[in-house]
């Protein structure tokens, strides 16, 4: 059995979040990025998001980066090679590079075109069996502490089943306090986006009393052996999310103790066939993993739901609903959160049908491989 293609088509998307997301590293609102659609003969369509941002301050890859990759590099190996099953494109993928991103894009329209093929959801095709799972939110960092409770407040008030709050250098201990004194029940999380060094060592030790889920990516983007050091020296637990890029990327980290919890983001390790393995592998060295976001559109966030319909995905995600994002998702309908949950769509592939009206709103450029 092969999946036969015939062509693929990638469109360039220009989106404006709702509101602006700040991070350690600075602030974003506009949106780029891709849809990738892979067809059949048959009138099967498989879709794909790239993750990565106009500029490189989440990691190396960028926007036009990923263009460059997939239409240089990775969609020609596509259409010199038949594939059997969607596990395939990142062996074919592996004598490229890194640039995960762009791999992640083209893989994940495979697999949508895969399930929809065998007329399965995208979910049971992975393996997954949840029919509705846990999400968290990721609070951005505010103009003031009490913009951050208000903020807290409102996605608690939503149902929210925990709250990830972005802190840096200034915005971190104190405000964290505050947090957890207004919300002494709450499940609350940090993440660092690589701001803090190993000279922080004593400042970050006093978020241990604040009874944190964990605190995520501390430390440089690309290091494992200092957090490793930290974790020694922390009793919350350290999430890397920056860090692992791989299977071997994760092995090494568990190895060398420098974390407690993986968040897995399909685009930063490659697509869902590594994101799976890295999943396995955890669940097997007792490692906790959840799906961390890239402030997707609907496509990404529903290849995000079905990645955590895998059983080791224990702790709520950072996949919350379209209109914490959007004014107007590109599927439909749009991801909706009741209770901190989301129901997994059971239609064959991703489960969303694309808005073609609003995912043409949105297109700059598209360009058609065929194969
Ligand atoms: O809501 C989301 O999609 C995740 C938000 C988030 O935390 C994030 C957003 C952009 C870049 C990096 C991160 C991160 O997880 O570090
Ligand atoms: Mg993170």
């Amino acid at each position: 059995m092969t999946i036969p293609i015939k062509q693929i088509k990638i469109r360039k998307l220009n989106m404006r979040l709702k509101n602006p997301f700040t991070t350690s590293f600075g602030t974003m609102q506009d949106r780029a990025f891709f849809i990738t659609e892979a067809e059949d003969e048959e009138g099967n369509h498989g879709f794909g998001e790239s993750v990565a941002f106009i500029s490189p301050w989440y990691s190396e890859e960028t926007v036009e980066t990923n263009a460059h990759v997939m239409e240089d590099f990775l969609i020609p190996i596509l259409k010199e090679n038949k594939l059997t099953h969607p596990d395939d494109v990142s062996a074919l993928f592996t004598p490229i590079k890194r640039h995960n991103m762009a791999k992640s894009a083209l893989e994940g329209a495979i697999w949508d075109l895969y399930a929809k093929q065998k007329n399965i959801s995208l979910a049971e095709a992975l393996g997954g069996k949840k029919t509705e799972i846990d999400v968290g939110i990721s609070i951005g960092i505010q103009p003031t502490v009490q913009d951050l409770l208000n903020t807290v407040d409102h996605y608690v008030q939503e149902g929210y089943k925990r709250i990830k709050i972005k802190i840096k250098p200034g915005w971190d201990v104190d405000v964290l306090r505050a947090v957890r004194e207004q919300f002494p029940d709450t499940p609350i999380m940090a993440d660092a986006n690589s701001a803090y060094t190993l000279k922080d060592i004593p400042h970050l030790q006093q978020l241990d009393d604040l009874d944190l889920m964990m605190i995520e990516q501390p430390l440089a983007h690309d290091d494992i052996v200092d957090h490793a050091k930290l974790q020694a020296a922390m009793k919350t637990p350290i999430c890397l999310d920056e860090s692992i890029h791989s299977l071997e990327d994760t092995r090494k980290a568990i190895q060398l103790g420098s974390c407690k919890i993986i968040n897995i983001k399909i685009g930063r390790v490659g697509g869902l066939t590594e994101a799976k393995r890295i999943h396995d592998y955890c669940l097997k060295h007792d490692i906790a993993v959840w799906c961390g976001g890239m402030l997707e559109a609907g496509v990404g966030r529903a290849h995000n739901i079905a990645l955590t319909t895998l059983s080791g995905f224990t702790l709520p995600g950072d996949t919350a609903g379209s209109s914490r994002y959007w004014e107007k998702d590109i599927i439909t309908p749009e991801v909706k959160v009741e209770s901190g949950k989301i129901h997994v769509p059971s239609k064959p592939g991703i489960g969303y049908a694309i808005d073609r009206q609003v995912l043409d709103a949105f297109t700059v450029e598209e360009k058609v491989f065929h194969f």
